[in-house]
This record gives C-alpha cells, sequence and structure tokens, in this order.
C-alpha cells in the first residue's frame, strides 16, 4: 500500500479511498513516452521522478513479484491492470493482471499478481516496465519470485533455489564459464532494454550485474530457512532464463546443465536488469516446481498446471519465508 511509512507526523496509515485516488491520479500521469524516456535518459529522469514521488510518498517500501502473498496483504488494495495506463496486460494462465498494495507485518509492499513474459509478444522493456513504475512509486527492494524447472540433481520439487547468478567464494569455474557467457547476453538484453550499454573491461571484476542479487539478504534468507526449518530444502544457484513459451528441449537442458545452470525458467533476468538500473535492491528465488527431464527416454514432460500446482503447493511456506525477509529489510532499515 502506498502509505506514509515512519514519517514524523506520526501518520502511519492515510484512508484506503485516498491512497486509492493518489495512486490512481499518480499512475494516470504517467504516458508511454514517461517510460520510454526512462530509458534513455535515466539520470535526469529520475531527479524528476524522485520530485513526483516526493509529492506523496515517503519513507521506504518494499515490492515483490509473487502472486499467492498478494492475497494475505492487509489493508489490501487492488488495481488491475486494464485501468493502469499503459500497462501491458497478463496473458498467461493463472497470472491475474492485478498491483495489489497492502502491508506485510505492517510494511507496506507493491505485489504484481501476474507478471509479462517475453513470449507473450511484449518487448522485454515492456516486461520489465512494472519494476519502473514500483520505482517511481518508491519502493526500494524487490522480491522477484519465479516458477522454475530444476537442473540440479541435488534439488526437488518444492525446493526454493536462491538466485546468485555468480561470484562469492563457492562458484566453480564452470559457473565463472557460466556467467562469461551470460555477460554477453547481458549487453544484448540491455539493447532491448533501451539501457545504455555497460562496458567492462575484459579482465576487469566488471559489471555491476556482479551484484544484482543483495549478499545480505541471500544470506539472511539462507538464516531464515534454517530458523523456519526449510533448511534442506533452500538453495543457492545461478537461475537461466529462456524465451518460452515451450518447456526446453532435452538438447537444451542438456546445454545449460553442462555450462552450471541449476534452475531455468522464463522471467526474472530482465527484471532484475530493470531493478539494478533504477538502483534497487534486489532478491530472487526460484520455487523448483518440477524437474528438467534430461533424458529422450523420460515420459514425463513438464506442464503448466503441474507448475501452478506445486505454486500452491508450497504457498504457505512461500508466504512465511518472504514475510519474515520483509521484517528483516525493514528492521535492518532502522
Ligand atoms: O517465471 P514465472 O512467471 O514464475 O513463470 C514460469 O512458469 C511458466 C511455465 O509454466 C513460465 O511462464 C515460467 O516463466
Ligand atoms: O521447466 C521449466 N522450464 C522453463 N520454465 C519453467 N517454469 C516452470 N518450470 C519450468
Amino acid at each position: 500500500m502506498l502509505v506514509r511509512h515512519g514519517d514524523t507526523e506520526g501518520t502511519r496509515v492515510e484512508s484506503v479511498e485516498a491512497v486509492k485516488a493518489k495512486a490512481t491520479q499518480f499512475l494516470n500521469q504517467l504516458t508511454e513516452a514517461d517510460f520510454q524516456h526512462c530509458f534513455q535518459q535515466w539520470n535526469s529522469r529520475m531527479e524528476r521522478c524522485r520530485d513526483r514521488q516526493g509529492e506523496y510518498i515517503e519513507g521506504d517500501k518494499v515490492a515483490t513479484v509473487i502472486g499467492c502473498l498478494a492475497d494475505g496483504l492487509d489493508n489490501k488494495i487492488e488495481i488491475p491492470y486494464e485501468v493502469i495506463p499503459h500497462f501491458p496486460r497478463s496473458t498467461v494462465q493463472g497470472h491475474v493482471g492485478k498491483l495489489v498494495f497492502g502491508h506485510i507485518t505492517g510494511v507496506p509492499v507493491v505485489c504484481m499478481k501476474g507478471r509479462f513474459h517475453y513470449y507473450e509478444g511484449y518487448p522485454l522493456w515492456k516486461c520489465a516496465m512494472p519494476v519502473r513504475v514500483m520505482k517511481l512509486l518508491g519502493v526500494t527492494h524487490l522480491i522477484v519470485t519465479n516458477a522454475a524447472g530444476g537442473l540440479n540433481a541435488n534439488y526437488k520439487v518444492g525446493d526454493i533455489m536462491l538466485v546468485n547468478m555468480i561470484g562469492y567464494g563457492d562458484r566453480t569455474r564452470t559457473q565463472a564459464k557460466l556467467f562469461a557467457y551470460f555477460k554477453k547476453n547481458y549487453q544484448s538484453c540491455s539493447r532491448y532494454l533501451k539501457v545504455p550499454g555497460r562496458t567492462t573491461s575484459a579482465s576487469g571484476p566488471a559489471s555491476p550485474m556482479n551484484e544484482a542479487y543483495d549478499r545480505v539478504l541471500i544470506d539472511e534468507a539462507k538464516r531464515i530457512a534454517t530458523q523456519l526449518g526449510l533448511g534442506d530444502s533452500v538453495h543457492e544457484g545461478v537461475y537461466t532464463c529462456l524465451g518460452g513459451p515451450n518447456f526446453e528441449t532435452v538438447a537444451e537442458l542438456k546445454m545449460l546443465s553442462m555450462l552450471g545452470a541449476d534452475t531455468v525458467g522464463m522471467s526474472t533476468v530482465h527484471e532484475v536488469i530493470t531493478a539494478r538500473h533504477c538502483d534497487l535492491t534486489v532478491l530472487a528465488f526460484s520455487l523448483v516446481t518440477n524437474m528438467c527431464v534430461t533424458s529422450y527416454q523420460a515420459m514425463n514432460n513438464p506442464n503448466h498446471e503441474e507448475v501452478i500446482d506445486v505454486g500452491k503447493m508450497r504457498e504457505d511456506v512461500l508466504r512465511m519465508f518472504v514475510e519474515n525477509i520483509v521484517r528483516f529489510i525493514q528492521k535492518s532499515k532502522k
């Protein structure tokens, strides 16, 4: 919910109607050109955005991209994507298509019920546009979730994998190679996103995407997992995004596996690139909804219904997990 949070006047929550009116008015001011401009001249644009934002939003917000969580928010306000000017529409089965504002343990959050995928026909910049909107609304942290196929043989259906594309000690050489491979893709991805290219020296540690996934949040999420008794089912690994909408072939999965990927899906990467570009702190995790089939003989192909079912099955765990993470973010800001 767009609330004045921890402000000096002691007003924690405005009336729901007042907040809704302001949010709608604010979103109505945004034009497609605004978003295009955001991508092209980010720095100066952000100054203006900050000014606008200051008109009615103060304090810190947390955003999550996790559908089920939206249902349990306190003081919920739902804004269907259709009423938000220039917003894409959800076309994927199981993706409802609403921005939901509310609170998690007293912390103001905005959730997306339904995200946008490249395979729906949207350009990547448009798939990631909600992240820009969140930034404009004052969001500071983005918790991105996805349903994904498990490539790592140690994973099981229902497990959680905290995304850590690269770096940090326990990476293998294969994963370092994978990063080099992805770095190239980031650069071409950036072009689609209309983000000014980020160049890196051949040998340098380089791209800001190295720290895309916040180390403090990853470590805290692991600690929370242990505390919640989820220890064995929570991992840290490499997420890969392919274009979809088809599930991957055995050959593709073998290749990804050899490159060191641990989960595979069809989202998240462009959202995270965008979030980092507008300086949001990011935590991302995959829910392993199916194990990838890497044998031509296997008969158990993945399907979207299975993905939705496993998502539902793990809803309570995900909610608990995210609530604790949000609580930590809030505490760490004080
Ligand atoms: O990445 P999210 O949106 O969680 O969804 C995943 O699940 C769908 C496949 O069933 C694909 O859209 C894939 O990307
Ligand atoms: O196996 C998968 N592949 C791609 N995307 C997915 N989303 C859920 N499972 C999968």
